[in-house]
């Protein structure tokens, strides 16, 4: 379902590639460890997946969509089955939970009581339906990144990028974490996840695309 082919990525002309003559096919329903040093093109190459970044050469097809071909346009509705977990969890502020969970949905023009209903259903699976209408900022950092993960899950995702998501989270927090990962791959989303954290691979061990200076260096299985 996703296929890259020979996938060149430079920021700047005349600095080094960001990503070089990547190639890979990850199946559908996979569940994939982005792992490799700082700096080595694991967020770039997610952001190549949902749109943020083009490709200097090379093709990426997604569900056998060309992306790197489609107009800016089109890109809204790519993003629409792709949910996205940022480190940073980049949610509204001044919205509540509620509001940060419903707001993919209301971009897509659900109803009100579609949306109601999903929410909740989320967020409880999240363990955060007591806190429909608490503001981002009165939850713990693991809290707020569970809501990250609620909204990106509330579009039912076919692909699911994770970039660091569990980064500054200890570890029983990490592990919540991972089961919801867990659960959104066994309900059939792909899930693409880049992280450092060696002892979540140890635990939960699923494929390992390893990437250095922008290069593949290693693609296993443990
Ligand atoms: N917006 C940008 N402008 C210029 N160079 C960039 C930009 N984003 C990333 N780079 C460069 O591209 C290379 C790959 O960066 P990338 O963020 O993909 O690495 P990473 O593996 O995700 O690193 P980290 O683990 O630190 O997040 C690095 O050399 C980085 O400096």
């Amino acid at each position: 379902m996703i296929q890259l082919y020979n996938v060149c990525k430079s920021y700047q002309k005349d600095s080094s590639a960001a990503l070089h003559n990547l190639n890979l096919k990850i199946p559908k329903g996979d569940f994939v460890y982005i792992t490799g040093p700082s700096g080595a093109g694991k967020s770039t190459l997610l952001k190549l997946l949902y749109c943020a970044e083009k490709p200097n050469r090379g093709q990426i097809l997604v569900n056998g969509q060309n992306i790197t071909r489609i107009g800016t346009g089109h890109i809204p509705l790519l993003r629409r089955r792709t949910g996205i977990v940022f480190q940073d969890f980049k949610l509204l502020e001044n919205r509540t939970l509620f509001e940060n969970v419903a707001f993919p949905l209301e971009v897509q023009g659900k109803k009100r009581y579609e949306i109601s209903n999903k929410v909740y259903q989320t967020l409880k699976h999240v363990g955060l339906h007591g806190k429909l209408h608490k503001y981002p900022l009165q939850l713990s950092g693991g809290e707020q990144q569970r809501v990250a993960i609620a909204r990106a899950l509330v579009i039912d995702p076919l692909i699911l990028l994770a970039d660091e998501p569990t980064g500054n989270l200890d570890f029983e927090v990490t592990l919540g974490i991972v089961d919801l990962f867990k659960g959104a791959n066994a309900r059939g989303t792909t899930v693409l996840l880049a992280t450092h954290n060696r002892e979540m691979i140890r635990r939960f061990p699923r494929r390992v695309i390893a990437l250095e200076n922008g290069q593949l260096v290693d693609d296993y299985t443990p």
